[in-house]
């Protein structure tokens, strides 16, 4: 998918398959908590983040909303992001902590809501899916979506319920760049998500071949690896508790990386570049 320049944003953005606009960038919240995690969050809005990644089970969705409230940002002109967790997959559970996590958040609405993990194993993906979709209907939730979901799952939610979801969340980095899901998420007209887009920090970030890139730019590793995610046409939401690199992580709307230098990245790719191992066919996360 391309993302459309916002220039009033001066953000790009995806237009999802509901019609929803969502930034093509925005902040991971996984480890911000408490007080400091509300200064990091309202700083990464003030600096120009204008979508912000949470999950029930990252304990901060309070924290989100929180420094939303202290931000210098109109609520919506937001898009907030939270997930909801295995342990909670019954029809009846979902809804009861979806509401949980806007009360906790403050907020009435979450723009974007999404099943955390498929847990193959549980097996109740479908049923936390039809909550999301009355969800969606009764106004909880402006769009619905999953993360770590395989092709598979994705179609058999289509196959049992009739809706696809329109936004598919998954590590993705150079390391692992999961070109073949990236396919199968467009064929369903699916937009992708890099979670840990940088690798969570790891040896990605010292990677030669990106430094080469780097340097040829003037621009950082992590620069590199955020535009090319823009360029791969997936949604990306890195995490950072530091102002300085979250306006770095920010600024990558002013190069453009050539079709040699995409290639090149994609050779970085390995078939155990996991940074955890977290394989969604067999992993399971409650
Ligand atoms: N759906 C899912 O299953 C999952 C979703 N997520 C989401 O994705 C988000 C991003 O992934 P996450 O795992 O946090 O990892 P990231 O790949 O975003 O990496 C975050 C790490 O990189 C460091 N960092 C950030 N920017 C820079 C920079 N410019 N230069 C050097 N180091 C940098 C941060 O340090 P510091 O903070 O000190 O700057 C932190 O240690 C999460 O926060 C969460 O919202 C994550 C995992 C799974
Ligand atoms: O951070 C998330 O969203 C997760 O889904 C976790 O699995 C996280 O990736 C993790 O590593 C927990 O140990």
């Amino acid at each position: 998918m391309k993302p459309n320049f916002n220039q009033e944003a001066n953000m790009f953005n995806y237009q999802l398959a509901d019609g929803q606009s969502v930034p093509a960038l925005g902040f991971g919240t996984y480890k911000l908590n408490g007080i400091s995690g509300v200064r990091a969050i309202q700083s990464a809005i003030d600096a120009g983040y204008r979508m912000i990644d949470t999950a029930y089970n990252y304990e901060n969705e309070g924290a989100v909303g929180e420094a939303i409230r202290r931000s210098s940002v109109a609520r919506d002109e937001l898009t907030v992001v939270s997930k909801l967790p295995g342990r909670y997959y019954h029809y009846q559970d979902a809804i009861d902590h979806l509401q949980e996590s806007l009360f906790r958040s403050g907020l009435d609405h979450f723009d974007l809501y999404l099943l955390h993990w498929p847990n193959p194993k549980r097996d109740q993906y479908v049923e936390a899916w039809q909550a999301l979709i009355a969800a969606q209907k009764f106004g909880l939730v402006q769009s619905i979506g999953v993360c770590n979901f395989l092709p598979e799952h994705l179609d058999r939610l289509y196959a049992e319920t009739g809706v696809m979801p329109v936004v598919n969340q998954i590590e993705l980095h150079p390391y692992f760049n999961q070109a073949k899901q990236i396919e199968a998420d467009a064929e369903r007209h699916v937009l992708t998500a890099a979670w840990s887009p940088l690798g969570r920090a790891s040896a990605v970030l010292q990677e030669p071949a990106l430094q080469a890139i780097a340097q040829a730019h003037g621009k950082t590793i992590s620069q590199v690896i955020l535009r090319w995610d823009l360029q791969l046409g997936v949604m990306t939401i890195p995490k950072s508790a530091h102002l300085s690199r979250q306006k770095e992580n920010l600024n990558v709307f002013d190069f453009e990386l050539t079709d040699q230098e995409m290639a090149a990245i994609a050779q970085l790719t390995k078939p155990d570049g996991r940074t955890k191992g977290q394989d969604p066919a067999t992993y399971e996360e409650f």
